[in-house]
């Protein structure tokens, strides 16, 4: 497809003994935001800095813009040639420099006779049109990160690379950012690789979301998909879902610990687990067809309360509309079509 800007063809990396990026395959469209969400030690970050240029492929093959950008078998181009930006945690931003200097500094070094144009209107675009003559030392940290973004979208780069940018951030300013983010990028058609820890994050900006692990690409789909089905229990677990819960699967049947339930996913008879996220239970006055819990602990969480509640063989942290107590027991009703249920042998295959 001609729109395709990033193609990261089974791309691999290896530090000594450690395996960071293992045959990794992409592709992300102008105006895309792709995020990529896992543990620490993933191979996020390998990832990004090889379609940055600042590391070089073992295997595989890497284009920007349809032009070969790296090949592990010839040379490879340096990161100013790939037309790219990015923005990184530290804002990176040059102190002795006003707001208007630093976002067209770039343009200026590239010989833009229109630079501060340019810049103003990046400026304009992330909110900060009447801060230009400030100096970063008088920003916050939000506002700094704004500039950031702005410098980079200035340049007008066909891909944006972003590696936690707001992880130094509070939660509100986060909350904010997130969506001049995914408002500025998606505006300007770029295309845009977003890292982060963040679930939360990474499900609001992504059009597509991966999870890795072990420098494998485990899944790469539409968060809404990813979210409803996740393809094995890490996906589930690292997005959120509480288990793994043992259960039996027998006749197309799924018995936990007593609990008899329709099984909506193809899994193989035999033992199983489940994985279950919070909203698909809902406690029910009648104890029939219900699972039991029993409330461990629960505090006040302004739209109702949250409770870790225990269920046969595992707990879950429950949002509920009323007051629990400790000790208290709840018959909990289950969205059987929506569980997740993987065969066994699944859970250590990631
Ligand atoms: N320059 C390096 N030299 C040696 N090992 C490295 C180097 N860079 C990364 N690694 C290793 O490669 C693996 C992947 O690291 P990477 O930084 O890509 O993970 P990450 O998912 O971005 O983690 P985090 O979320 O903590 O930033 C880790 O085991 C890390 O220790």
């Amino acid at each position: 497809m001609n729109d395709v800007v990033l193609e990261v063809a089974d791309a691999s990396k290896r530090y000594g003994e450690t395996q960071a990026v293992a045959s990794v395959n992409l592709a992300l469209r102008a105006g895309e935001i792709l995020c990529l969400l896992g543990p620490s030690g993933s191979g996020k970050t390998s990832l990004l800095r090889l379609v940055a240029g600042l590391e070089r492929l073992d295997a595989g093959t890497l284009h920007i813009g349809g032009r070969e950008v790296d090949d592990a078998r010839r040379a490879c181009l340096p990161p100013e040639q790939r037309g790219l930006g990015m923005v990184f945690q530290d804002y990176a931003l040059w102190p002795h420099l006003s707001v208007l200097d630093n976002v067209g500094l770039p343009l200026r070094e590239r010989g833009d006779g229109d630079w501060r144009a340019a810049a103003r209107t990046a400026l304009d675009q992330v909110g900060l049109g009447t801060l230009e003559r400030r100096f970063p030392y008088e920003l916050s940290g939000g506002q700094q990160q704004r500039v950031a973004l702005a410098r980079a979208i200035a340049a007008r780069p066909r891909l944006l690379l972003f590696d936690e940018p707001l992880s130094n951030l509070d939660a509100k300013l986060r909350d904010e950012l997130r969506e001049v983010i995914a408002h500025t990028v998606r505006e300007a058609g770029i295309a845009a690789l977003y890292i982060t820890h963040d679930q939360s994050e990474a499900f609001f900006l992504a059009d597509r979301l991966g999870v890795m692990r072990h420098g494998t690409l485990l899944q790469l789909d539409r968060p809404e998909r990813l979210y409803e089905r996740p393809a094995s229990p890490f996906v589930a677990h690292f997005t959120g879902a509480a288990g793994p819960f043992a259960v039996e699967i027998m006749d197309g049947v799924l018995s936990w610990a007593g609990v008899i339930a329709p099984c909506a996913m193809p899994v193989p008879e035999g033992a199983a687990v489940l994985y279950l996220r919070s909203q698909w239970l809902r406690p029910v006055s009648a104890a029939d067809d219900t699972v039991p819990g029993t409330v461990r602990v629960s505090g006040y969480a302004g739209d109702g309360w949250s409770a870790l509640v225990d269920l046969p063989n595992g707990s879950i942290h429950l949002r509920l509309d009323r007051r629990v107590e400790a000790g208290e027991r709840l018959h909990l009703r289950v969205d059987w079509d929506k569980a997740l249920l993987y065969a066994e042998g699944h859970v250590a295959a990631g």
